[in-house]
């Protein structure tokens, strides 16, 4: 809930009405579609919307209920029809007569409908007082509907289609009046005037002049959308779906910041998704890529929507929003101003029912006069055709035919590739061009400002076809976000080494880090950051963070997919894996803390991740880039049943007892380790075995154990004495080590064996058939003394050693050697989970969800 709208919320629950403090507030206009308002239950949740996202001084732009534009037109033309009947008539004739009878009886029966589905509405919704008064109101407007419908019709034609938003507008500010807030609702074409039907250029300053005598203080406006006056007084229509270009018009009019669209669709799509089951959603959509898609068939975004907001001689800037009413807290697409990655998106839009047009006068200097009277989808003056809608042949032959040229009309329709630019990229031409098969198109043009590339059509626009080039337009657009946290030595390698992970393979294309998190502070681009330059970025312009913005953030991402990269040693920032699954972010983790945390914790983000389709992949936990964690997951994979684990998994304790002989103290070599970065600035940490034990616990639950870290038994090497001790005091102390190792060591190499710090886990006969599975296990991680010639004990200094026992590498185990620490192995290990992940996301199917599609 935004800070506005708990302000909003606490004024109505004082009910305030005489006072409205929020005047100085930002202007924000909702739009409620058709589908968003189409029965009482949807109308509900449109008054939870407006009860959590509206202030006093905001603005409702309705559309009329569901499809009661679609019936007043089918009123329309069934009163046309009987009419013309009518005229034509001889009502002494039975049969005819009967006709005019049935037509006239169909007739009142749809009014009846009609005016049924809205006394439903009125009646489900409003207490009976309020019912009464609104349902009087209807029945005179039914009234005059009737009289309308036997008289002049194409007089009233914009008066019968108006109805819809009057109702619908009458009704919402009722219900709010009654329960959510002061409203007034107020009818468009009082203040809205535009110069004509068929250009909708509106006379801004008479209309914002008027909307402010409309609008009372204190109460939410509820608007009609769709309709308005022309420049005579005339009653007309802001064409179908014409209610988003009100919605953005009332906006420009009262300087509101922002306008959202709230639809049954949670954002704009890549392509129609009532028939293109893989569209993805557009996150952000740059304004002259949402503007062609409006102009090329685009439901969501009526042709028009946009004008009122890119306006460049406007100082103001309107932020357009597209969300779902059924699914409020879903982020919907933004439309506006955005960098690289919103201007790489594509998208696949079609018309069908158009006309091609060819004529002389279309060839040179003639087709920009064509041009500024029909607008037409397309053109081309070398060819001399125009690509025009059917409803506009009347208007296009009597023009021409004032021009004294002739002209030929083909039906055709268009299907179009939609992005940024696109006609620009021989690339995208190409590869559209390639996924048109044999569609066989006439003519191939470019959009707006080549924003488009439309070709056109002999046949209608299948929904094969539209399927089949949207698959090819954009199978790899998903986009992927990456944010890194944790820049210290491994981080900066990693990103030292993405730029040449990114140029380097393919599957990484749409992967664009948008992230750098240190402890302290943050730098987040959702337009990208630069790759070659990202620390730099970091230290110029990093700001401090807490983690409550970092996830509103994260919960806002503009991505398909968000993966953190986890690079840090902390605690505290694995707690936020919780919330990252809960909101389908991914995690790649270096990082050791969440892996190994307690049973139910570790249990509980596993079933958030898989419920939430989240991945975890922490290769680097053990053994950095070694891939131990792969190598059991294809274990257990392949069926085989893993029944031992062990080995040396601290490069630190590897390289202290691989290089201790006893020839010097014990402290003298760890404080010389500690001078080379071998052991963590307190060597306490690698002698307490408990980095080992978190290791041991991460590799027992890959292979499918259930355990906890009290379960394994972990032998200290500090002695109590010096455990509670400060770094300094400790490493003052250290020769209080010396005669232990120095003993263990001695004792070990007169039976020609040495000392190793070694984890081992071991499958324990189950004699009692037990079926817990941690009662099977026996684990600990130990100074033991090995043999001289033991694999573990001939390991070079700093080495991991993991090996592995199973049902199927029994005799002869599994071994897998290596470097378990440094820079290159590390960042290499987190770069091939990055690799392996996106392989995965590659595969994730999109889900849309549309109310009463697939819902
Ligand atoms: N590319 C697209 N992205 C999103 N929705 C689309 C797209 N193409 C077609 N649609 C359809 O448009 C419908 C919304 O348009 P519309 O009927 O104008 O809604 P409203 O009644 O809310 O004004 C959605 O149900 C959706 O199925
Ligand atoms: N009711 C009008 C205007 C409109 O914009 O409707 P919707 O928002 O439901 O597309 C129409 O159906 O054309």
């Amino acid at each position: 809930m935004t800070q506005e709208s708990i302000v909003l919320e606490n004024e109505f629950a004082v009910g305030n009405t005489t006072e409205n403090k929020l005047a100085k507030q930002a202007i924000h206009v909702h739009k409620f579609g058709g589908s968003s308002l189409a029965t009482a239950e949807c109308i509900k949740r449109v008054l939870e919307i407006i009860r959590q996202h509206c202030q006093l001084n905001d603005i409702v732009v309705v559309s009329a209920n569901g499809k009661t534009t679609d019936a007043l037109f089918a009123l329309y033309t069934q009163a046309e029809t009987l009419q013309a009947e009518k005229l034509n008539a001889d009502l002494s004739n039975e049969s005819e007569a009967a006709q005019i009878a049935t037509l006239s009886a169909e007739l009142v029966q749809s009014v009846a409908l009609l005016t049924q589905q809205q006394e439903q509405l009125i009646s489900e919704l409003l207490n009976e007082n309020n019912a009464n008064t609104i349902s009087h109101l209807l029945r005179k407007d039914i009234e005059i509907l009737t009289t309308w419908l036997s008289g002049d019709l194409a007089l009233h034609h914009n008066d019968i289609l108006a109805l819809g938003e009057v109702w619908s507008a009458r009704l919402l500010s009722a219900l709010l009046n009654e329960q959510i807030c002061p409203s007034n609702s107020i009818d468009a074409r009082e203040f809205l005037v535009i110069e004509n039907e068929q250009n909708c250029l509106v006379d801004y300053a008479i209309s914002a002049a008027q909307l402010r005598q409309q609008r009372q203080f204190g109460k939410l406006a509820v608007i009609t959308g769709y309709i308005a006056k022309d420049n005579r007084g005339h009653n007309c229509t802001l064409g179908r779906n014409g209610s988003d270009y009100s919605a953005t018009i009332i906006a420009a009019l009262v300087a509101a910041r922002t306008v959202t669209l709230w639809t049954d669709v949670n954002g704009i799509y890549s392509a129609d998704p009532r028939v293109v089951p893989n569209a993805r959603k557009l996150h952000r959509l740059p304004n002259g890529v949402a503007k062609e898609l409006g102009r090329l068939g685009n439901p969501v975004l009526h042709a028009k929507t946009l004008l009122p907001l890119v306006n460049p001689l406007s100082e103001h800037h309107t932020h357009l929003h597209v969300a779902s009413s059924f699914d409020p807290q879903v982020v919907g697409t933004e439309i506006g101003k955005f960098g690289q990655i919103a201007k790489q998106e594509l998208s696949v839009t079609y018309l069908n029912d158009l006309l091609i047009a060819h004529s002389e006068s279309f060839i040179g200097e003639s087709l920009l006069a064509a041009k500024a009277e029909f607008a037409p989808i397309c053109l081309d003056e070398e060819q001399g055709y125009i690509v025009i809608t059917q409803a506009q042949q009347k208007s296009l032959s009597q023009w021409l035919a004032s021009h004294d040229t002739e002209v030929t009309f083909k039906p055709v329709s268009i299907i179009a590739t939609v992005g940024h630019r696109v006609a620009e990229h021989g690339d995208i031409r190409a590869r559209f061009k390639r996924s048109l098969k044999t569609a066989q198109p006439l003519c191939l043009a470019n959009g707006e400002n080549n924003h488009s590339l439309i070709a056109v059509l002999p046949e209608p626009c299948s929904i094969e076809l539209l399927n089949n080039v949207h698959h090819d337009m954009t199978k790899d657009a998903r986009h992927i976000g990456v944010v890194v946290a944790g820049l210290g030595n491994i981080g900066q390698r990693f990103l030292e080494l993405l730029p040449a992970q990114l140029n380097r393979i393919s599957l990484l294309e749409n992967v664009h880090l948008v992230g750098l998190l240190s402890s302290k502070k943050a730098l987040i681009n959702n337009d990208g950051i630069d790759v070659n330059q990202a620390l730099t970025m970091f230290e110029q312009s990093a700001h401090e963070y807490t983690n409550e913005q970092l996830l509103a953030w994260l919960s806002n991402h503009p991505y398909d997919e968000l993966i953190v990269v986890d690079i840090t040693p902390c605690e505290q920032f694995s707690l936020l894996y919780q919330d990252f699954f809960e909101q389908g972010i991914h995690v790649i983790g270096a990082n050791k803390w969440a892996a190994s945390s307690s049973s139910e914790k570790y249990q509980k983000l596993i079933d958030t991740a898989a419920a939430n389709h989240s991945m975890w992949l922490g290769n680097t936990t053990v053994g950095a880039g070694l891939p131990i964690n792969y190598a059991i997951k294809d274990l257990r994979q392949s069926g085989d049943e893993i029944t031992e684990i062990s080995g040396i998994f601290s490069g630190t304790l590897s390289w202290i007892f691989q290089t201790y002989d006893a020839s010097v103290p014990f402290s003298t070599l760890l404080l010389d380790a500690l001078a080379q970065g071998i052991t963590e600035p307190d060597p306490r940490e690698d002698l307490s075995g408990r980095d080992v034990q978190r290791k041991l616990l991460i590799l027992a639950r890959k292979a499918g154990f259930e355990l906890d870290l009290s379960d394994i038994t972990c032998q200290n090497l500090v002695p109590e004495s010096l455990q509670g001790l400060s770094t300094q005091e400790f490493l003052a102390q250290a020769s209080q080590l010396d005669s232990y190792f120095k003993e263990a060591f001695e004792s070990a190499n007169a039976k020609a064996s040495c000392i190793r710090y070694v984890a081992r886990l071991q499958c324990v006969e189950d004699d009692n058939n037990a079926t817990n599975a941690v009662a099977k296990v026996k684990a600990k991680v130990s100074l033991e003394v090995l043999p001289r010639s033991d694999a573990f004990a001939t390991l070079t200094p700093c080495d991991n050693i993991f090996k592995i026992e199973s049902r199927w590498y029994q005799d002869n185990a599994l071994i897998i050697r290596g470097p378990g620490a440094g820079r290159d192995v590390t960042a290499g290990g987190l770069h091939s989970d990055l690799v392996n992940m996106c392989q995965q996301l590659a595969h994730k199917q999109n889900k849309v969800t549309i109310k009463g599609i697939n819902e």
